[in-house]
């Protein structure tokens, strides 16, 4: 049985994921994805999951979403492997925002509006609406834009957008999966300082899914590494570079060290035999 890559045994768990399993298919057709994967995040904390392509990272990010299902041992009993604040996780729900790589703004609305059609699914009158959505359009700084459509934003704009949009109804969580993946190197930098100024300001707990190993040490508290066949936890770190940080820590020897300690998990967790 494998321990649960815990974050501070002081504080109750945000997120807790327990023994969860997941296949795809049946039968002589079915795939083994993920097994025992066990991870606590607490309050607050910004953890990365990291791993060869293919390891299971976004099917468990799914899974916490309540997008995608997970085994279920019991039979369709009342059962989840995920809970946030000790409550079973299902569904998808307004207690986790998403934020994907591929940019899931509806084309028709405009930024504003775009960020005003998930409260009004969160059900808050039209007045309440617009100045929450202005005010979370101002944190992301897109104020000069609230008015374009999607199709006359940058792709940093809409992910700009998108992180506006789940913020704006409070979750507990935030949810991401390679959000700045389709981005232009200094575009992504700047999302990367943004996210940490917002998280810095609203202490948010964050999972984050990214192929980058950099991006995973200057934006986290700790480093999940997944291996593959199946995808498994492997081997955790924890980031204890001072905060804020800025762009200059990516130089830094401990920075350095940390990131090659990463890359060289990973490595590792790719060739490690199933078992
Ligand atoms: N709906 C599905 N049906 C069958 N297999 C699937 C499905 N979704 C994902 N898979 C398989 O599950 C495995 C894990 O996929 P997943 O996208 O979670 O990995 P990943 O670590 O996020 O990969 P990447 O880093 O390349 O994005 C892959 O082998 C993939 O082909």
């Amino acid at each position: 049985m494998t321990a649960p890559a815990s974050a501070s045994p002081a504080s109750p768990p945000k997120l807790e994921i327990r023994h969860l399993n997941k296949s795809f298919g049946t039968g002589a057709q079915q795939i083994e994805i993920l097994r025992d994967i066990n991870l606590d995040l607490a309050a607050n904390e910004f953890v990365s999951v990291v791993g060869t392509s293919g390891c299971g990272k976004s099917t468990l990010l799914s899974i916490v979403a309540g997008l995608e299902t997970f085994d279920d041992p019991s039979g369709g009993r009342d059962y989840s492997p995920v809970r946030i604040d000790g409550a079973p996780v299902f569904d998808a729900g307004l207690d986790r925002g998403v934020v994907f790589q591929s940019y899931t703004l509806l084309p028709w609305l405009t930024a504003q509006q775009n960020v005003e059609f998930a409260l009004q699914a969160a059900g808050m009158e039209a007045a309440e609406r617009r100045r929450v959505a202005e005010e979370h359009i101002a944190l992301v700084k897109l104020e000069r834009f609230a008015n374009a459509y999607p199709s006359e934003l940058s792709g940093g704009m809409k992910q700009r957008v998108a992180i506006a949009r789940a913020l704006s109804y409070r979750p507990k969580m935030l949810l991401m999966d390679e959000p700045f993946g389709a981005l232009d190197a200094l575009t992504r930098q700047q999302m990367q300082e943004l996210l940490m100024q917002v998280w810095e300001q609203h202490r948010l707990t964050v999972l984050f899914v990214t192929h980058d190993v950099e991006e995973a040490v200057y934006l986290s508290d700790r480093i999940v590494v997944m291996g593959i066949g199946p995808g498994r936890v492997r081997e955790t770190f924890r980031v204890d570079l001072p905060r804020p940080r800025t762009s200059e820590i990516v130089e830094t020897e401990e920075f350095l060290a940390l990131q090659h300690k990463v890359l060289k998990a990973i490595r590792e967790a790719a060739q490690r035999l199933p078992g």
